[in-house]
């Protein structure tokens, strides 16, 4: 039931998606010399927030992207949480998660639902309407970009459909690091999962960026955490501890789901 997570915190260039290929080409070949499972990058780490350009720069359904992370992932036999990326659909540009298996086939696209208004989102991108559950090595997990943590019902309904580890990618600043430990912390603890986050370092013209990628376990203990720095994290969990938490605070059985409407 181990499981071997690998996050690169990377800086990102800002709207330059040649660089940032050639940027996440290298790390996922030097992480894979630690043989992870799953490896994560952040939020639209190939064009950064340079939204009012992505007309020019993002793909068409994010086809460049896409295609260099299924070569990269067949070739060292591992699965990409592929952090999002801005791509051209027919009903606007969407900022979309993907997951791509270790034979290098895509099987989860998940653009992001919530929308942050604070960093312009809604006015250049259009908001996703699927959920972000998926499998990987057998196992029922989920996806969020950055500003869906703040939406407790979001992620518990992924927990309520069976996902045992939480997997975020962000690009989240340095002026609400804070909020972004303290959330993600709960949402471990509430829903007695894994939380695996996923945070860009380094800064664009709008913001710094606050790093501090995490990994927490079902208890709520942080057993990973990036500092402000480019750097891979590398963390074994354990599945099993999902269950361990449950049978001894069995919050999913004491519910009342019938009074919280
Ligand atoms: N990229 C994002 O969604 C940022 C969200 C954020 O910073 C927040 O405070 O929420």
């Amino acid at each position: 039931m181990d499981v071997k997570i690998a996050i690169a915190q990377i800086d990102i260039t800002f709207g330059n998606p040649q660089k940032n290929r050639e940027k996440v080409q290298k790390w996922i070949e030097m992480a894979s010399l630690k043989s992870p499972d799953i490896i994560v990058f952040p939020e639209l780490w190939d064009t950064g927030y340079d939204l009012s350009r992505l007309e020019e720069i993002a793909d068409s359904n994010g086809a460049s992207s896409i295609k260099l992370l299924q070569q990269l992932a067949k070739k060292h036999k591992i699965h990409i949480v592929g952090g999002s990326v801005a791509n051209i659909q027919e009903n606007g540009i969407k900022n979309t998660l993907i997951v791509i298996n270790d034979e290098g086939k895509l099987i989860k696209e998940y653009s992001k639902l919530h929308l942050f208004q604070l960093m312009n989102e809604h006015k250049y991108l259009a908001p996703g309407n699927n959920d972000g559950l998926f499998t990987l090595m057998d196992f029922p997990f989920a996806a969020f970009i950055c500003y869906d943590i703040r939406f407790p019902e979001w992620m518990r309904k992924h927990v309520l459909k069976g996902a045992k580890a939480l997997f975020v990618v962000a690009e989240w600043p340095s002026a609400r690091l804070d909020h972004w430990r303290s959330i993600l912390i709960t949402r471990a603890i509430e829903n007695q999962c894994f939380v695996i986050a996923c945070n860009r370092v380094g800064s664009d013209p709008n913001n710094e960026f606050a790093g501090h990628s995490l990994i927490i376990n079902p208890w709520g203990e942080v057993i990973a955490e990036g500092k402000d720095e480019e750097e891979l994290i590398i963390q074994e969990i354990n599945l099993s501890d999902v269950e361990s938490v449950r049978k001894r605070i069995p919050i999913f059985t004491d519910r009342r789901p019938e009074y919280y409407n």
